[in-house]
């Protein structure tokens, strides 16, 4: 509104004054400088955010899902979401519940924004963002109240934009969401939580502007269930870190429009940035066009990209950024993971990562078993010698084991617990609590030192197995079961 009379006013003025015979120019200059840093504010959304009076129209500038590199598997979980929400007619003609919210997760810089703005393109919808921080206030009911202008706010803009859909995007939706009365004892986080839940649940499918509700966090286990429950975010996209190749593309993309000298190779730059969120390559590329600049130099070259790297190693505080001795070490105790579990199930590896992923720094994926219930005395401790195979590798081929092995053994122990429960030991029968501690212990380590055993020796008769595949993992950071498979059937064949 003050925009629309500030218009008129300066309008009217400089009429008057060129009926009256001044020199307008300096006075349209001003104005013209004035309206462009407005425009530039608010596209900047510096201007008029905390009202969510600035719907960004998701046409204007555009963001897709092809602005997005890596990622393949959280884009591809997100779109079909949202064509489930596209083709609300014919899922509802089979009576399938609507969904409402989708949750992204992941660390900080890994997309989610540039996520949400993509699928308010894909779905046509305007896009209203704001951040949990927003709605936690001093004063109780203020916090509710923004969460309804919110959701009022979508509703209002989309059919003033001529779309049916908007897309609500809330950011860090932890500090809004958190887990009731135990966040805070503040009764602000609950009204306002309550609220969110209330518009949710308000949510139909024939309102006239569909809204759909994407939010983002990186502590999900902070999130009050009731957001979770279904009918609210009942989808949940992880989005992770980048390996190799979804390095390299998110490079290509930061790249689009800047000068490369020939000498430099993206995918080596991929491999040397380990650890890196797509946030720190945009800022990589960003300070390798500063370089070239400083050195008066008219395109970017591979030396300018080697110095940003450290750069923004130094100041860009990354999270888990192991060494390359630490690398080395994590693919020796995956390798030892998924070697003995082709041993006890052969085709069992899936794939097998050295990415920093949620808290692991490495995993073997295992392809899915049949569903089973009942475990023989064999299947449990091929789950142990599964388990303990990360450490033993660590020290059957560097001389020693690390603290990442912690939770290996914890779920070992906890496995040889139910054999002993279950009279499998050598104890044979017994009432477990009863059971003299010592006794106890010892027979808990003795069945952990069986398949220790056993795992030492599988291990140590496949050195050349653990040379080729951490070369193979170091390079590339992943591996598939078949490619494992394949190195493994090598030298088997060898001997
Ligand atoms: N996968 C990616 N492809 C291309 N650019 C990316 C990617 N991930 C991050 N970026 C770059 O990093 C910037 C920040 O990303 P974005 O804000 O989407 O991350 P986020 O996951 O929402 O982070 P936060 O949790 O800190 O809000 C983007 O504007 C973009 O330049
Ligand atoms: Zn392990």
């Amino acid at each position: 509104m003050l925009k629309e009379i500030s218009i008129g006013l300066s309008l009217a003025l400089i009429v008057s004054m060129i009926i009256m015979g001044y020199d307008v120019t300096p006075f349209l200059f001003v104005l013209a400088a004035g309206g462009g840093l407005y425009y530039v504010a608010r596209m900047r959304g510096m201007v008029g955010a905390k009202n969510f009076d600035s719907p960004v129209g998701a046409g204007r500038y555009e963001i897709s899902f092809s602005d997005i590199g890596g990622q393949f598997s959280a884009i591809h979980e997100l779109r079909e979401a949202l064509d489930f929400i596209k083709n609300h007619q014919s899922i509802r003609s089979l009576g399938i519940r609507p969904l409402k919210g989708i949750l992204l997760t992941g660390p900080p810089g890994t997309g989610k924004t540039l996520m949400a703005k993509a699928a308010a393109s894909y779905t046509d919808a305007v896009f209203i963002a704001a951040s949990g921080s927003e709605f936690i206030e001093m004063y109780a009911g203020v916090g509710a109240q923004r969460v309804r202008k919110l959701f009022q706010t979508a509703r209002d803009s989309a059919p003033r934009q001529k779309k049916n859909y908007a897309l609500i995007f809330i950011d860090e939706i932890e500090i809004l969401g958190g887990k009731r009365g135990q966040t805070t004892s503040h009764l602000e986080y609950d009204q306002t939580l309550n609220q969110l839940l209330v518009e949710i649940d308000g949510l139909k499918v024939d309102d006239n502007v569909r809204i759909l509700l994407v939010a983002a966090t990186n502590r999900s286990d902070m999130l009050d269930p009731a957001l979770m429950r279904p009918g609210r975010f009942d989808r949940i996209v992880k989005v992770d870190l980048p390996d190799k190749d979804g390095r390299l593309e998110i490079l290509k993309i930061h790249t689009r429009n800047k000068p490369l000298a020939e000498d430099v190779k993206l995918n080596v730059i991929a491999r040397e940035t380990f650890g890196f969120s797509g946030a720190h390559l945009e800022s990589l590329a960003n300070e390798a066009a500063i370089l070239a600049m400083r050195e008066k130099s008219s395109v970017i070259k591979q030396h300018h990209f080697n110095e940003s790297i450290d750069k923004v190693m130094m100041g860009g505080k990354l999270d888990k950024r192991p060494s390359e001795a630490e690398m080395k070490r994590i693919a020796i105790h995956e390798i030892g993971h998924a070697l003995i579990s082709e041993h006890v199930r052969a085709g069992s590896v899936s794939t097998l990562t050295i990415t920093p992923r949620g808290d692991a720094l490495g995993y073997m994926r295992q392809t899915p078993e049949d569903d089973t219930y009942l475990y023989t005395k064999d299947y449990l401790e091929n789950q142990i010698s599964v388990m303990l195979a990360g450490a033993v590798a660590e020290e059957t081929i560097l001389g020693n084991h690390s603290t990442g092995s912690a939770n290996d053994f914890e779920q070992a122990m906890r496995t040889a617990e139910t054999m002993l429960r279950s009279g499998m030991s050598d104890l044979g029968v017994i009432s477990f609590d009863n059971l003299p501690q010592e006794l106890k212990h010892n027979t808990l380590t003795g069945i952990i030192q069986e398949q220790e055993q056993r795992v030492k020796k599988q291990i140590s008769e496949a050195r050349q197995v653990f040379k080729k595949i951490s070369e193979i993992l170091l390079e590339n950071e992943k591996i598939t079961g078949e490619q494992f498979r394949k190195v493994i059937g090598e030298y088997n064949a060898l001997n």
